[in-house]
């Protein structure tokens, strides 16, 4: 058995497993769910509970299991076929769930989230509470998207399960997160290609590894390998270890914790996004844009800056004081995220304007930043699809 100390140093740090497994890993080809496989999967989340970790696990299948209960052919493609397809087959999984659990005398708790969730800050912090209390009894918490009112879940290709157990990662502290697919891991290019190599380890993901991903539609699952980068670039840009393994190995969480190179292993960014910033940075609703000129995108993106008012060129959106703004360079791209200090009227009115001057505009200068450093999360890898 061949161990990899860089998967062992990730494992020694992670105190959490947030596990994400796809619709492809718990149905069966010839559709709905496959229990069998639930049901080594809850033993297999149950050694690593036993070796001492919490578990938080974040689960499709819904509308697959709908899909198989039903009996259609493919996947619905009317919104309200899906959202009802979603509800019929949540049922049965956390039923296959709590079955499979109780043989290992734990219970499945139910956590159906939608994106809004965990953009409000508050319900972010309630979600993090109630899942340590579930962990407290015992219990693993499922997540799954809120399909039958989440209509942009259901129909964008980002509103995912990848990236929203990479924002569940982001509520927790020492996390790992794991995504189990139908694949071993990313490959250099598509899987059925013969000269398709999987990648054991990834260090930095760039153009080059978003590259790799080649998805085509599919009717069961929704995400890809796109998303799965996309939600390995937010986990590993706060900090965690992210492993991409194959959901069907019986022993696939017994190898990762043992260190084996199964799967892909992306290693966590050096400077990694911590505490509140991580809300800032991947949940936080965005109110608006500030457009900012080629010296302000430097001090900001590169040197970690305040911004200044002096540096922005355009204020985009209606916003209020303490909301979540994007800072976008004069080539488009948004450089970072941050807590404004002043109402999008304000904003508009001190545009270009050295910090000494804003209290002649406005009639007081509350702050000389417009955002501060300290409320600044800094996209430090490629800038996400948002
Ligand atoms: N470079 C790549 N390496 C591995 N898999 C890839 C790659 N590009 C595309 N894929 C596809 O991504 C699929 C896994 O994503 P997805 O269908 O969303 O699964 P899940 O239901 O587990 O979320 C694989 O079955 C594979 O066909
Ligand atoms: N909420 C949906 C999940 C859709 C989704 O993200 O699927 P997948 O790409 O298989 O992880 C369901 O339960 O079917």
């Amino acid at each position: 058995m061949a161990t990899d100390i860089h998967r062992i140093e990730a494992l020694n740090a992670a105190k959490t497993l947030v596990v994400k497994v796809g619709t492809r890993v718990l149905t069966s080809p010839d559709g709905g769910l496959d229990r069998n496989r639930i049901a080594i999967l809850a033993e297999q989340l149950c050694k690593v509970m036993d070796s001492g970790r919490t578990v938080v696990l974040v689960s499709s299948g819904a509308v697959g299991a709908g899909i198989g209960k039903l009996g259609l052919t493919e996947r619905p493609r009317l919104l309200a076929d899906l959202q009802a397809v979603a509800a019929i087959g949540q049922t049965d999984l956390i039923q296959a769930y709590e079955h499979a659990f109780a043989k290992h005398g734990r219970h499945a708790a139910q956590v159906l989230l939608t994106a809004d969730d965990l953009r409000n800050r508050s319900s972010f912090l309630n979600l993090r509470n109630a899942l340590r209390q579930i962990a407290a009894f015992r219990a693993i918490p499922i997540i799954n998207e809120n399909d039958s009112v989440a209509v942009e879940e259901l129909m964008t290709t980002f509103g995912d399960n990848d990236r929203l157990a990479a924002s569940v990662a982001s509520l927790i502290n020492d996390a790992m997160l794991v995504i189990l697919t139908d694949i071993d891991g990313l490959h250099t290019c598509h899987p059925s290609d013969p000269n398709s190599k999987r990648m054991s380890t990834v260090e930095t993901i760039n153009h080059e590894v978003i590259a790799m991903a080649c998805d085509t539609k599919s009717s069961v699952s929704k995400g890809g390998m796109s998303s799965k980068l996309v939600a390995a670039q937010i986990a590993t840009s706060h900090g965690h270890s992210v492993i991409i393994g194959p959901g069907r190995d019986d022993r696939v969480l017994e190898k990762i914790l043992a260190g084996e190179s199964i799967g892909t292993l992306f290693q966590p960014e050096e400077k990694a996004i911590r505490g509140r910033l991580r809300w800032i940075d991947s949940a936080a609703a965005l109110a608006g844009e500030l457009h900012v000129d080629a010296g302000a995108a430097r001090a900001v993106g590169d040197r970690g800056k305040s911004l200044l008012a002096i540096g922005i060129r355009r204020v985009e959106g209606v916003f209020d004081r303490g909301e979540v703004v994007a800072i976008v360079d004069p080539q488009g791209n948004e450089i970072a995220r941050g807590l404004i200090n002043y109402t999008s009227d304000e904003a508009t009115k001190i545009i270009g304007l050295p910090s000494g001057q804003i209290a002649d505009v406005l009639g007081h200068c509350p702050y000389d930043t417009v955002i501060h450093c300290d409320n600044i999360a800094t996209n430090s890898g490629l800038p996400l699809p948002r």
